[in-house]
C-alpha cells in the first residue's frame, strides 16, 4: 500500500498528538455532561475508538452509518443513510466524531437530521478540515488539522474502500484514481 502514496501528511505519532490535543479541549467543553458521542462509520472508525480514550468524562458512544462518496474521489452529492443510532438524541447534548469535512454536505446531512429529532446542542469534532472542498456550509468545533484540497486516504480514509488500515495519512497518487 506504501507504495500508492504520494506524500505522508500525518503520521500515526502526529494522530495520537492531535488526538490528545482535541481529547483536552472536549473534556473541558462537557466537563459537567454526559454527552453523546456519535462516530460516522465507516471512515471516522479509527479516529473514534482513539479520540474517546482520550477524554475523561462520563458518555455514551454510537455510531451512525452514512455513505455517499462509494468509493470514488469526488462526493456522489447525495448523501445516504445506511444504518441508524440507536440513542433517543432528543434533549441530549451531541458530539459528532468525523474524520474528513470535504464537500460538507455530510456534515450539513447530520446537522440537520439530529436537530430535528431534538438535540439539545451539536458540536463537531473532526480529524481533518478540507476549506477549498466546501460546497455547503459547514463549520466544526474541534478540527485536527486542515488538509490542502488533494484526496487524502489512510486511519480510515478509503478509496474505493482500500487504504483505511493504512496507519497514518497521506495523498494518494493520482494514477491510482484516474487509472481506474
Ligand atoms: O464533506 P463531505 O464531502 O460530505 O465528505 C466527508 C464524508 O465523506 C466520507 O464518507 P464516505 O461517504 O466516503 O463514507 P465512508 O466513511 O464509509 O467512506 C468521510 O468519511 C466523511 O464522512
Ligand atoms: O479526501 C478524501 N479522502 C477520502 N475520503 C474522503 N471523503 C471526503 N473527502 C475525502
Ligand atoms: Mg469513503
Amino acid at each position: 500500500m506504501d507504495n500508492d502514496i504520494l506524500k505522508v501528511l500525518y503520521s500515526t505519532d502526529e494522530i495520537h498528538a492531535a488526538c490528545s490535543r482535541l481529547g483536552r479541549q472536549i473534556q473541558k467543553t462537557y466537563a459537567d455532561k454526559v454527552p453523546v458521542v456519535i462516530g460516522v462509520l465507516k471512515g471516522a472508525t479509527f479516529f473514534m475508538s482513539d479520540i474517546v480514550r482520550e477524554i475523561d468524562t462520563y458518555m455514551e458512544i454510537d455510531f451512525i452509518d452514512v455513505s455517499s462518496y462509494h468509493g470514488a474521489t469526488q462526493s456522489s452529492g447525495q448523501v445516504d443513510l445506511i444504518t441508524d443510532i440507536s440513542t433517543d438524541v432528543a434533549g441530549r447534548d451531541v458530539l459528532i466524531i468525523e474524520d474528513i469535512v470535504d464537500t460538507g454536505r455530510t456534515l450539513k446531512f447530520l446537522m440537520t437530521n439530529l436537530s430535528e429529532r431534538g438535540a439539545k446542542s451539536i458540536k463537531v469534532c473532526t480529524l481533518l478540515d478540507k476549506p477549498e472542498g466546501r460546497q455547503v456550509e459547514a463549520k466544526s468545533d474541534f478540527i485536527g488539522f486542515q488538509v490542502p484540497n488533494e484526496f487524502v486516504v489512510g486511519y480510515g480514509l478509503d478509496y474505493d474502500e482500500k487504504y483505511r488500515n493504512l496507519p497514518y495519512i497521506g495523498v494518494l497518487k493520482p494514477e491510482i484514481y484516474t487509472n481506474n
